[in-house]
């Protein structure tokens, strides 16, 4: 069996795909370069099954693109919780608005739109409850030290594309130019060791990296 089949599998036996993040799906597609890049369907249902999980009073989200994963976080926010999500890229702004308007969500999502490294220093007041790292990722490490100590314990990180397409493993042959994946591979490494999280790599899709947060 192929992994396309289980994928379709697994797809067609879960809670199936919210009209409009279906819309968004197809939107995405239509109109954006590299739409691969949106959570989609089954991932989607799963950021919202730990949303739903973890209650969250505050999630911030680093890397909007459409707003496909804020749209599915959201779905387990507490009552009068709040996203904040941050995209560098302002010709996005207007579609995510447009969905998180769609959504009923306005004012629960502030859009950030700039670079994360500069927004991140603006919001160092904040406790999280759950945070999802999904933007550049020779970044990973330097988003995860901006922000572990500013999630409660027992909070959630959530970090996506960590198999980087199978590069990430030890054995795949790397171009001396690749530094995105001598990144992915030194923040995995990382996080086994550090004592502020509890590591679990899921090897779904791109591979998504949960890390629990202790008290330490
Ligand atoms: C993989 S996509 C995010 C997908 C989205 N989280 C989802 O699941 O649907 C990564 C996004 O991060 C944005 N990005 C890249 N570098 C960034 C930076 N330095 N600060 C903020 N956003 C950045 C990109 O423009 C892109 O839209």
């Amino acid at each position: 069996m192929t992994e396309h089949a289980i994928q379709t599998y697994a797809d067609h036996h879960s809670e199936p795909e919210p009209p409009l993040l279906r819309q968004l799906w197809r939107e995405t597609h239509l109109q954006l370069l590299m739409p691969r890049m949106a959570t989609g369907h089954w991932q989607g249902r799963l950021l919202s099954l730990l949303s739903h999980l973890i209650k969250p009073s505050s999630i911030l989200e680093i890397g909007t693109f459409t707003g496909y994963a804020t749209l599915c976080l959201a779905e387990g926010l507490a009552k009068n919780g709040h996203i904040h999500t941050i995209e560098v890229n302002p010709e996005r702004e207007s579609r995510i608005r447009r969905y998180v308007a769609a959504a009923g969500l306005s004012s629960n999502v502030t859009l950030h739109v700039g670079d994360a490294g500069d927004v991140l220093a603006e919001l160092v007041g904040e406790v999280w409850d759950l945070v999802f790292i999904d933007a550049d990722k020779i970044n990973n490490g330097r988003y995860f030290e901006l922000v572990v100590n500013q999630v409660r314990p027992g909070g959630l990180l959530i970090v996506d594309n960590v198999l980087w397409g199978g590069k990430a493993l030890p054995d795949y042959p790397l171009k001396a130019n690749d530094h995105d994946t001598r990144a992915v591979r030194a923040f995995n490494d990382h996080v086994q060791h550090d004592p502020r999280v509890v590591p679990l790599l899921l090897p779904v899709r791109d591979g998504l990296l949960l890390l629990r947060r202790t008290a330490a």
